[in-house]
């Protein structure tokens, strides 16, 4: 049985730790957030699936401080201003084979988990899974999704292929990226416009891609997100970007989903990604030289919406 920890146990935390129990891993979820640990170790985890009964799964959980013991597999969940604190936390469960993973959305990850691990333990990636935190121990699903992660230290590639296998054996439909900096900055364009733009017009997927102003939303977007990413070696063409955005309107795909920004800014009242997104390419921009006025303007927008619900 693989030894699984995840950490940062929110929405998605809880979603993976769900299914790789369910494939026979033995995992345990971690997460900082006590009210969340207790609900999940009393009354098990609350997992509501579209058109399904509501299941109460019995999983561990536990602070990440309280457990020390070395880890096969550490998949990382926290939100992007929680990775390095997370990071620091995790190190006694770091063995010389322990293979951390870190899927989160937005830009500058892989450098930052560069300042705490050696390379070889290092797998990044991205993925198109959708969950949703809707108390202290309850999540809930709906839609598919894909993963797609690739090794840091290139000896590695190995178990990034055993890494792969193991999820898609728990049915999260893992590939290997052979470009996971492509993988990355295309990801991050489905956030810089699907998070923020549903954040700000409070819409879900679905409602934002039936609007008739889409298009040329995106398309402003993409193109400063695939001139910024042009200075860091990646070449995102704008129409295939978008073709690639579109897809996920589709309710089967993440159409009926409030991406995780919704669920922060609107529902939750809590701060967002927004500056390893759209802030990210509006300050490269700004660095290099290249004009990114929409994207500053998202940013700014948002980040005066997180002001106004957080201080209510
Ligand atoms: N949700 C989604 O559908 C998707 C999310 N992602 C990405 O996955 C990563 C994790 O996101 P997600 O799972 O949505 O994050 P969540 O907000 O569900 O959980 C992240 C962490 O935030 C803290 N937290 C969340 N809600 C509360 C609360 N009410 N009170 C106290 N603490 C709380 C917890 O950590 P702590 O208490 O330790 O601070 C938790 O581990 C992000 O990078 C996100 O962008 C990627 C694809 C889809
Ligand atoms: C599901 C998706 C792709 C929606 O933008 C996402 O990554 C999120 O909610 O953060």
């Amino acid at each position: 049985m693989t030894k699984i920890a995840i950490a940062g146990s929110g929405a998605m935390g809880s979603r993976f730790g769900y299914m790789l129990q369910a494939a026979g891993n033995d995992v345990v979820l971690l997460d900082n957030w006590v009210e969340h640990v207790q609900a999940i170790n009393t009354k098990g985890l609350t997992v509501a699936i579209a058109g399904q009964d509501v299941q109460h799964v019995q999983i561990p959980a536990a602070l990440p401080t309280a457990i020390k013991d070395v880890q096969d597999v550490i998949i990382i969940f926290t939100k992007s201003m929680q990775l390095g604190a997370m990071l620091q936390s995790i190190k006694p469960l770091i063995g010389e084979k322990t293979k951390v993973v870190c899927l989160l959305n937005g830009l500058g990850h892989p450098e930052t988990i560069e300042r705490y691990l050696p390379k070889h333990n290092i797998f990044v990636g991205i993925t198109l899974w959708t969950a949703g935190l809707t108390g202290p121990g309850e999540i809930s699903l709906s839609g598919s999704g894909s993963v797609e992660l690739q090794n840091v230290a290139p000896e590695a590639k190995g178990a990034a292929e055993e890494l792969v296998a193991m999820l898609s054996a728990a049915g999260l439909h893992a590939t290997y990226s052979a470009d996971v900096l492509f993988s990355i900055w295309r990801k991050a364009c489905v956030n810089g416009t699907l998070n923020s733009l549903c954040a700000l017009l409070d819409c879900n997927i679905a409602q934002l891609g039936r609007t008739s102003q889409v298009n040329s939303l995106l398309a402003s977007i993409v193109a400063e997100f695939s001139a910024v990413a042009a200075t860091e070696a990646v070449d995102l063409d704008v129409p295939t970007t978008i073709a690639h955005i579109d897809q996920l309107f589709d309710p089967t795909q993440a159409g009926e989903h409030y991406p995780s920004m919704h669920q922060d800014l609107i529902q939750h009242h809590r701060l967002t990604e927004i500056d390893y997104l759209n802030g990210y390419v509006a300050r490269k921009g700004q660095e290099r030289g290249i004009p990114t006025p929409v994207n500053q303007l998202i940013t700014q927008l948002v980040h005066t919406k997180e002001a106004l619900v957080i201080e209510k």
